[in-house]
């Protein structure tokens, strides 16, 4: 009887705990993000913006009323990128975070034409290589990936239709896209707060729409 009561009451205080990865190159705003987050859910919180390069990485538990969002956000440097195949199998979900003002035209079919001494592009074909190879690990397949097109506060960012159209449907429909997956392109200003309510909704729904796949853990 104590067991039943008990589980019964662990039932019903529990809620369900998914883990999100956050992903992208080194200065595209994720710890920005990751601040964001934390104010607009934990009234207690002030969003710290003097962000510094991450090396290793931030955690924080979100709290949210029908569940938990634990949030990794790692570091973007090349030296660090290393590190984040080992949070892939245990990650509910991926958001990619991309600088839209260091992407060129964000067009990637124009990158191949281009001569060598065209440097145009900022960082477009590190984008699209990084991002290839996040999708084309076995341990992320399946798992839903939140593309965030941030920085769209500056007059200089591409806009998130280009990005989508030139950047990020290519890479998900070539042929190291892998398997077909649940996937989103969203607009982000991680240093005003806009988009970021809408980013953690979608991620809210795509975690539980897939929780049959990757389980949640309970807490
Ligand atoms: N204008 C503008 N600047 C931003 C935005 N998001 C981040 N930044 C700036 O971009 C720089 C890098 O932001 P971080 O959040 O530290 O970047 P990161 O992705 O965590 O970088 P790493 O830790 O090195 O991987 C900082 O100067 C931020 O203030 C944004 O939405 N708009
Ligand atoms: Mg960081």
């Amino acid at each position: 009887m104590y067991h039943l009561v008990k589980s019964l009451y662990l039932h019903a205080t529990s809620k369900e705990e998914y883990s999100i990865l956050v992903l992208g190159l080194d200065n595209a705003g994720k710890t920005t993000l990751l601040e964001q987050i934390k104010s607009l859910y934990n009234s207690e919180h002030t969003a710290n913006l003097k962000t510094v390069p991450t090396v290793g990485q931030n955690v924080s538990l979100v709290d949210l009323p029908e569940l938990y969002l634990r949030i990794w956000d790692v570091g973007g440097q090349h030296s660090l990128r290393g590190l984040w195949q080992s949070y892939y199998s245990s990650c509910h979900a991926i958001v990619f975070v991309v600088d839209s003002t260091d992407i060129g035209d964000a067009d990637i079919e124009r990158l191949s034409k281009r001569s060598n001494n065209e440097d145009v592009d900022g960082r477009l074909d590190e984008c699209k290589l990084v991002l290839e190879d996040v999708l084309q690990n076995e341990d992320t397949e399946g798992v839903p990936v939140l593309v965030l097109a941030n920085k769209q506060d500056r007059e200089d960012c591409v806009e998130v239709v280009r990005i989508k159209e030139g950047l990020v449907r290519k890479v998900f429909e070539g042929e190291k896209g892998q398997n077909v997956r649940d996937s989103r392109v969203l607009p982000l200003s991680a240093l005003t707060g806009t988009g970021v309510k809408e980013a953690v909704e979608w991620l809210c729904s795509r975690v539980k729409w897939n929780k049959e796949a990757r389980p949640p853990v309970m807490r």
